[in-house]
């Protein structure tokens, strides 16, 4: 064994030893709440609840409440929280007080700089007033044409696939993520990516589009980074990753993470790339045309909008080149697999309900008639002669608002968070839960560094404010908001989530600031696709005779995959059987 084995393995093994011993003292704090037994001495609860767990999250708090205990690592103790007032207290009343926990912080600070996801405090402050401008509505309609170019690209490249009016099944996946990396590069970063193109590949798009999955697939190591960075300097931290990186240790998880820090080091070089000539190119002429942006993109995308904005900010307000390149690599992340698996979901619940798509590609062609024969139309078809509707003539379809809010209420993208307190604190409760002795409690006592789960998928499935049917998939309770029966509000009781009353883009400081984009984004697609593509379950057999069967599973997102026996119930898929829709 060389000396660098050595040291790496010495340095894991103590990694290994201090959480241990973390986990030993934390465990001594009982938390006085009624939870599910153990499932495994080791695991706890984690593995039912967070590996392929949809229902198993549900069932926990149907059944003891919106706090729960659950079991952590090493018999560590969790609270697992749903209830309305503890996420306003949470996350908007005293928010400093539960913050991310240190894992995400340091791997997100690792991987992506200084972005709005690996900071805390005043900076995370200071990063929100300077960004959240950025994402205004009227920001969004100047953007809206960008999204469309690469909407209807995707719909070319499905059109392409499909002849006279017979159904062919394919898997769209590929392509919904591959049109989310152009939405998000020439939409965030103003960058021509054209994905869409698969020979117009490259080193960048390939890395943008693995990006998520190797965050996944290295989920293990991201335990020991706190310690690593806490205790070590840049240099020891360096030579850690290089000999961790190397081929000596040549199990699957250590190529996985070899290949993720390639990656990493792709995208970065990428942003960094774009944003000196972002910058070069405002320095010299106060606009902003890089030679990567296309004609439509042109100093209209998200990038370009900050560093002017930056750039004219009093120097207390303004943020370092170090943070805004932070952010760049931030977004590509928090846009990326988000967007594609809620794209993806909305498809997948319209081939599954024949009746609502055909009542929404009725509400679109209306809108297209209706919006060709106003003052507003100015004649923007595209090549294939469809046209685009505004950005207000597309956010106010109703049925559209409708099935892309019960979507993503039902099928949250980022379905589980986690925070820790940094300080002891009462957390209260909307609706009382039982102690661990069986009395009904409406405060739950929680010391300093516990870990708390934030289920955002059992607060949009809670019956208590969203009634009986609150999983159902009924895109009409958001139609009858408008007499006066508003969705997920009962008796006064709601959520404060910032996109209506449900939690799928939190609530609060460090809620998702790419909401408007992302729905912006989801629609267009519907909007764009459905006119012209029919979309239905796979049900013809394969070439082994059998149909194919999709199941959504959640680990951390939530990924289609198709069940044995016609698929593995591991590969990422979404099978879809779609025809032209006949004029
Ligand atoms: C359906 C799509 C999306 C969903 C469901 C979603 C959801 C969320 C959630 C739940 C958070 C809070 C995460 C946490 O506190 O740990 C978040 C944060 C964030 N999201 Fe999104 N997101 C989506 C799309 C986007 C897009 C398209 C962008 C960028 C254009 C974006 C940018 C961000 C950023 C920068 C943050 C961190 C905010 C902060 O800490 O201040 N998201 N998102």
């Amino acid at each position: 064994m060389f000396l660098p084995q050595i040291i790496g393995y010495g340095v894991l093994t103590l990694a290994v030893l201090k959480l241990i011993q973390r986990r030993a003292s934390r465990k001594a704090i009982a938390l006085n709440v009624a939870g599910p037994e153990k499932d495994h001495w080791f695991k706890g609860n984690l593995e039912s609840m967070f590996v392929d767990g949809f229902d198993r999250c549900l069932k926990v708090a149907a059944d003891y409440g919106g706090a729960v205990k659950i079991h952590g690592l090493f018999g560590e103790e969790w609270l697992y929280v749903s209830d309305p007032r503890a996420f306003h207290y949470i996350l908007v009343k005293e928010q400093h007080i539960f913050e991310e926990n240190d894992i995400f912080l340091c791997c997100n600070q690792l991987m992506f700089g200084e972005g709005l996801i690996s900071t805390l405090g005043e900076q995370h402050r200071k990063q929100r007033k300077m960004l959240n401008p950025v994402f205004s509505t009227s920001n969004m309609r100047e953007l809206l044409p960008i999204i469309q170019t690469v909407s209807h690209q995707l719909k070319s490249v499905l059109v392409a696939n499909l002849s006279d009016h017979t159904s062919v099944e394919f898997d769209v996946l590929p392509w919904l993520s591959r049109s989310a990396v152009d939405c998000i590069c020439e939409g965030i970063l103003g960058y021509h990516s054209n994905a869409i193109d698969i020979g117009n590949d490259n080193e960048y798009i390939e890395a943008l589009r693995m990006l998520g999955p190797y965050i996944s697939r290295t989920i293990l190591f991201q335990r020991y980074v706190p310690m690593v960075m806490r205790n070590l300097s840049l240099y020891w931290r360096k030579k850690i990753v290089d000999w961790l990186t190397t081929s000596w240790l040549p199990t699957q998880t250590m190529k996985d993470f070899r290949e993720l820090r390639r990656i990493v080091g792709v995208t970065d070089s990428a942003s960094r790339i774009i944003f000196q000539e972002k910058k070069a190119a405002l320095g010299r002429t106060g606009s902003l045309t890089s030679s990567q942006s296309s004609l439509e993109t042109r100093g209209k995308d998200i990038m370009s909008i900050m560093l002017k904005s930056n750039a004219s900010s009093s120097e207390a307000d303004r943020l370092s080149d170090a943070e805004i390149l932070g952010q760049m690599n931030v977004m590509i992340f928090a846009g990326l697999e988000t967007t594609t698996a809620a794209v993806g979901r909305t498809l997948y619940m319209l081939a599954k309900h024949p009746h609502i798509q055909e009542r929404l590609r009725a509400e679109i062609n209306d809108a297209v008639i209706a919006y060709q024969s106003s003052d507003v139309y100015s004649h923007a078809n595209d090549d294939s002669g469809s046209v685009r509707l505004s950005y207000d003539a597309l956010m106010s379809l109703p049925l559209l608002d409708a099935v892309v809010r019960e979507t993503l209420r039902l099928y949250p993208s980022l379905p589980v968070l986690s925070r820790r307190t940094t300080e002891a604190t009462s957390l209260p409760l909307q609706f009382p839960v039982r102690s661990a002795s069986g009395d009904e409690i409406g405060a739950v006592p929680l010391a300093e560094n516990h870990r708390l789960v934030i289920s955002i998928v059992a607060a949009n499935h809670n019956k208590a404010v969203w009634g009986e049917d609150a999983s159902d998939w009924k895109p009409e309770r958001w139609l009858n908001a408008s007499q006066g029966d508003t969705p997920g509000v009962k008796n006064g009781v709601r959520y404060t989530g910032v996109y209506s009353s449900m939690m799928t883009f939190l609530a609060g400081s460090r809620s998702c600031i790419g909401f408007k984009f992302a729905e912006m984004e989801i629609k267009d697609v519907l909007a764009t696709l459905l006119p012209d593509i029919h979309l239905a379950l796979p049900s013809e057999p394969d070439e082994n005779r059998m149909v194919k069967e999709i199941h959504w599973g959640m680990t951390g997102f939530f990924a289609p995959v198709v069940k044995p026996p016609a698929g593995d119930d591991e590969t990422p898929q979404l099978p879809l059987s779609m025809r032209l829709v006949q004029k």
